[in-house]
């Protein structure tokens, strides 16, 4: 029997915070540290009060601050290779913000108790909360800058259930990288490691610990940034989370007057964006499509003073703010982002990470943390799961076709993905796939032999695919996901979760129903291909021999859907 050996004394250090300052640290790879807060006043950590003497974990690779609006000591159980202090700090601003947010809930909320009758002294017009969207390039503080202000609204004490809607999907709500998200948190949203910087999702642990248990929906875009190529996919995500955001505003006055705030992509920065060929002098396609979608009133711009007057011209009717960036906001390298890209797609499947042992042995009250999850590893046929894909062009080239024609695809169309062909089968493996519930109304009636041919239906979004354009549209999806996290390093899956057995499950596709399908035809309407997202799986294997696919699932049991969408993000778990 191995018996570890004690873990050193913790060096316990002090930093003095200035009134009004910050205290920033960037964690190393091997540094986990724990901090608490030794004077009376509070100190924030991204506007969430860290509580009172009590020691709150700073996982390691983590980027952050503490803020402490009068003068305060906090005691670390080490000091980073990496921090400081600075008064330079950007929450004045923030806090402004938050005021000035406030107050227009405040009204909305007066305004819609009384029922359209505009009480005395109300400002006529305020019906709905804020509904905000962030702006600015990567790595300027957009997702910093959500979270305070969410954290801010949910700490007021006014019981707002302020609507976040992500439309970053490199760092979506709690969910796998690659998804747009729609939550609504009750709680301050914690800061304690990289991975789910707005929230984690709900799982079966207590709100009360750090994991914010936030409920979420996604949707899944399949890639860490909207291109132009992918933007007809992404506008239909953004119209079918803004329909569910106006539903429940519908349904939830408070939701209404609570507003809504939106993080966005650094993509979003670029002003061709997203231009169609149709409208090729639009400017801002999707920042417009957004605002439209959502009924933005406010656009609030991170540093960046040129795009602040571009979007001031062209959307004379939202109100366009700009605030400074922080001069803490760190810049991510692809190597960081790969990192944490690959922390939250495992925080997915395992839960977050659990307390470091180095800081297992401190003296005093520790806040509570969630348990970690058990994902569970299980084979599945090829036949019975169907792995499509989204507006890739996979088809007979237009060479094939006679001569003086053109085919005509629609941008959304779907594709179905055969493993028994090597690339496929290289390409699937490690992927992360989106479980999408099926209706029966999704099936696409069947076209018996001497029938005439079901026409596609050749919507304004539709696209003619001339000679040479398959390779462009089928790179694009391959580009677009190659920065996805999926670091060197065997995956440890396998050995440590049992390998069950076990086709056959759900409501999707049986073998029978496909046997007389085309290979590369998807028997379902396009519309699930922007269907909210019942889960996530990743295909930790495949066996050509025995057409099996062995998937991790984050739960035990069947599968709530056996069709799932492919993108560009993979994931190996190398933790
Ligand atoms: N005041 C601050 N002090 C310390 N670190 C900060 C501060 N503001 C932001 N950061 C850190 O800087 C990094 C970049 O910030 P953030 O992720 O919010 O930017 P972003 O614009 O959303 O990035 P991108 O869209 O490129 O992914 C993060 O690691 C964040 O924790």
């Amino acid at each position: 029997m191995s018996i570890e050996p004690p873990l050193a004394p913790l060096q316990q250090t002090f930093v003095e915070l200035e009134a009004g300052s910050e205290w920033r640290f960037e964690l190393e790879a091997d540094e986990n540290v724990a901090v608490r807060v030794q004077s009376p006043d509070p100190v924030f950590i991204n506007s969430a009060e860290l509580p009172p003497t009590t020691w709150y974990p700073l996982h390691r690779y983590l980027k952050s601050s503490l803020y402490a609006p009068t003068s305060a000591r906090i005691e670390v159980t080490s000091l980073p290779a990496s921090q400081y202090t600075s008064t330079s700090t950007n929450q004045p601003n923030l806090i402004a913000l938050h005021l000035a947010l406030e107050r227009l809930r405040i009204l909305a909320r007066r305004n819609l108790a009384s029922n359209g009758a505009v009480p005395p002294g109300a400002e006529l017009g305020v019906r709905r909360g804020p509904r905000l969207m962030v702006l600015g390039q990567p790595s300027s503080g957009k997702t910093t800058v959500v979270k305070n202000l969410v954290n801010m609204a949910l700490s007021s004490g006014m019981g707002w259930n302020v609507g976040v809607a992500s439309l970053d999907p490199s760092s979506p709500l709690g969910l796998i990288p690659g998804s747009l998200s729609l939550s609504t948190p009750s709680h301050p949203l914690p800061t304690h490691h990289l991975a789910h910087p707005l929230g984690s999702p709900p799982t079966s642990v207590p709100s009360s610990t750090l994991s914010a248990d936030v409920p979420t929906i996604g949707w899944w875009y399949g890639h860490l940034e909207p291109t132009t190529k992918g933007s007809d996919l992404w506008r239909k995500l953004v119209a079918s989370i803004a329909e569910r955001w106006a539903e429940r505003c519908v349904k939830d006055p408070n939701a209404m007057a609570s507003g809504l705030v939106v993080d966005t992509s650094s993509a979003f920065t670029n002003a061709t964006l997203g231009t169609r060929k149709d409208d090729p002098k639009a400017r801002y396609s999707l920042v417009s499509h957004a605002i439209d979608a959502f009924d933005i009133d406010i656009l609030l711009v991170v540093g960046h003073e040129k795009l602040t007057i571009d979007l001031t011209r062209l959307f004379p009717h939202v109100r366009v703010i700009r605030i400074p960036k922080s001069g803490g906001a760190v810049d991510l390298d692809d190597t960081f982002r790969e990192i944490s890209h690959a922390w939250a797609v495992r925080s997915y499947f395992y839960g977050e990470p659990s307390l470091p042992k180095e800081l297992g042995g401190l003296m005093g009250r520790m806040i509570a943390m969630e348990q970690g999850l058990s994902p569970y590893s299980f084979q599945i046929g090829f036949e019975t799961l169907t792995v499509i894909r989204v507006g890739e062009e996979h088809a007979a080239p237009s060479t094939a076709l006679p001569l003086g024609s053109t085919r005509i695809l629609s941008p959304t169309r779907l594709t179905r993905v055969d493993p028994t062909g090597p690339a496929h089968a290289v390409r699937l493996l490690n992927t992360v796939l989106a479980i999408v519930a099926i209706n029966s109304d999704d099936r696409i009636p069947k076209v018996k032999p001497g029938q005439p041919e079901i026409k596609v239906e050749e919507t304004k979004d539709a696209v003619k695919v001339e000679e040479g354009a398959e390779g462009e549209a089928g790179e694009a999806g391959e580009a677009a996901g190659a920065g996805a996290g999926a670091p060197e390093g065997g995956t440890k899956v396998e050995g440590d979760v049992e390998g069950t057995e076990d086709e056959g499950q759900g409501e999707g596709v049986t073998a029978e129903d496909e046997d007389d399908e085309d290979e590369d035809e998807v028997p379902y309407r396009e519309e699930i291909g922007w269907r909210e997202v019942l889960g996530f799986i990743v295909i930790t294997g495949i066996d050509t021999l025995r057409k099996k696919y062995t998937v991790l699932s984050p739960s035990p049991g069947k599968l709530p859907s056996t069709v799932a969408v492919a993108g560009g993000i993979e994931w190996v778990d190398s933790a």
